[in-house]
């Protein structure tokens, strides 16, 4: 019996605290680079969410050592590693079921000259190619194949890896935690330009240069690295998961809530939250807290010379993609109108199909942009039954279901529960109606 799917009943108002959890995509970084030493390396405020525990299994797999310190705190040493694992088909079946199995690659081919991959997994919300993390590897020296009959990928570099300028061919957050993890284990130095410079990515070669890598430009598209012949163990904490606190600041605009999020580490959050208040929404920032105060009616901006706001997703420091579902949602209930544009995904807006049956008004213009015409409140949502194409699509429709009059049922939750650490019983004591179901 499979419980992959939500109940909700909506339209009830909700109130109180929520902590957010450890960011999802800086923990599939950070666990990946603890194959880097063979000392025991500990990760604190890791999310207890299916991708964490998907890409734990696959370090066990390969011979990790995975040891949990406490619910949100596991102590990793890769000092025995099984590269037969690799031949197995528990590796290629759990490989491809997550975005960040892709980032195993470069710390095995840093220590042991060789690496293989399935053709990783995670959201289908468009081509996500993988040439900008291969085509830096083959410049530090690697040789790459790939058999397109298998889907498979390798990686070898029997002489070592070997540093190199590096222009990256698009500013890519996976690819180039990659190629950074290989470089710092590299002979020489290598300079890696149009870098990703997302916290995701900071907090990885923080955490590196914790282990004893010597790595400059953190934060920026230019990064320099100096290789070392090996790195040591560390602790690292994740920060809080930016994506689940501006999930959370749209909960509570569209349940018209009264929300506070607890230790959010605002300085980390970047241009998010002015993107949320240019949706018209209240923010008051409390120390470190976030409050979403609860307000009956919230109007989008415009630009300053009167033309319509368009929210679009750039690399960071830009808006991130991963919220633009969110922002997509919470437009249906502002006042006003706001031209919503996908940039990096072209799969990503078509859930919109299951708002405009529940009534909000969105002209999905191609399949990048959408407009959003705002209800103001004046209709509610109605609940429906459907499913979750991809994660954040997912918050977004259980977000609208939580708005609406009436019951939804939302399927296919597991792509929920990739990236939010028990959500149903989270949002049952801020005050929603919430149910695990079958189905
Ligand atoms: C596990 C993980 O960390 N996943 C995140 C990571 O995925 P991932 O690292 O796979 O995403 P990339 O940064 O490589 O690129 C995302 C997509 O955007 C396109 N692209 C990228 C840069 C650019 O300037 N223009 C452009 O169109 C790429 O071709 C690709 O299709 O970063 C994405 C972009 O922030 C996030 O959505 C994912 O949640
Ligand atoms: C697209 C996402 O994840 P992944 O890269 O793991 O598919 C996401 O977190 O929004």
């Amino acid at each position: 019996m499979s419980f992959d799917a939500f109940e909700v009943h909506g339209g009830l108002p909700l109130s109180g605290n929520i902590t957010p959890q450890g960011a999802k995509n800086e923990a599939l970084q950070v666990l990946c680079a603890t194959l880097l030493t063979t000392e025991p390396v500990t990760l604190s405020n890791l999310p207890n969410i299916l991708d964490v525990n998907r890409l734990l299994d696959l370090l066990r797999g390969l011979g990790v050592k995975v040891e949990q310190k406490s619910p949100h705190s596991y102590q990793l040493q890769a000092d025995a590693i099984d590269l037969g694992f690799f031949e197995t088909p528990e590796f290629r079946r759990d490989a491809s079921r997550i975005r960040g199995s892709v980032m195993l690659i470069a710390p095995l081919l840093a220590r042991y000259g060789q690496a293989f991959l399935p053709q990783p997994g995670g959201d289908k919300i468009g081509r996500r190619r993988l040439d900008t993390h291969f085509v830096g590897l083959q410049k530090l020296g690697a040789h790459f194949d790939y058999e397109s009959d298998k889907r498979q990928y390798s990686v070898t570099a029997p002489e070592g890896l070997k540093g190199t300028y590096l222009l990256m061919d698009e500013i890519s957050v996976t690819g180039t935690a990659n190629v950074v993890m290989a470089a710092v284990l590299a002979t020489g130095t290598t300079q890696i330009y149009n870098a990703a410079c997302e916290p995701y990515v900071q907090q990885l070669c923080r955490m590196l240069v914790q282990m004893g890598a010597k790595i400059e430009g953190i934060g920026s598209n230019l990064l320099t690295i100096e290789g070392v012949n090996e790195l040591k163990g560390t602790e690292h904490r994740l920060l809080p998961d930016m994506i689940e606190i501006g999930s959370f600041i749209g909960l509570a605009a569209m349940t018209q809530s009264d929300i506070t999020i607890k230790d959010a580490r605002i300085d980390q959050l970047g241009i998010i939250p002015t993107a949320f208040e240019r949706m018209g929404i209240k923010l008051d920032f409390e120390g470190d807290n976030i409050r979403i105060p609860q307000q009956d009616t919230y109007e989008i901006q415009t630009f300053i010379d009167g033309s319509i706001m368009t929210i679009y997703d750039a690399p960071w420091p830009g808006f991130t993609p991963d919220l633009m579902s969110i922002m997509l949602v919470i437009a249906t209930q502002a006042k006003g109108s706001v031209l919503i544009h996908q940039k990096m995904f072209e799969s990503r807006l078509f859930f919109v199909d299951k708002l405009i049956d529940m009534g909000a008004q969105i002209i999905l213009c191609d399949p990048h942009r959408a407009t959003v015409i705002g209800l103001g409140r004046k209709n509610q949502l109605r609940g429906i039954e459907m499913s979750s194409p991809d994660i954040r699509a997912g918050v977004a429709l259980l977000i609208a279901a939580l708005s609406a009059k009436g019951k939804s049922v939302i399927h296919n939750i597991h792509q929920i529960d990739r990236g939010y650490e028990q959500i149903d019983a989270r949002l049952r004591a801020l005050g929603a109606r919430i149910e695990r179901v079958e189905g």
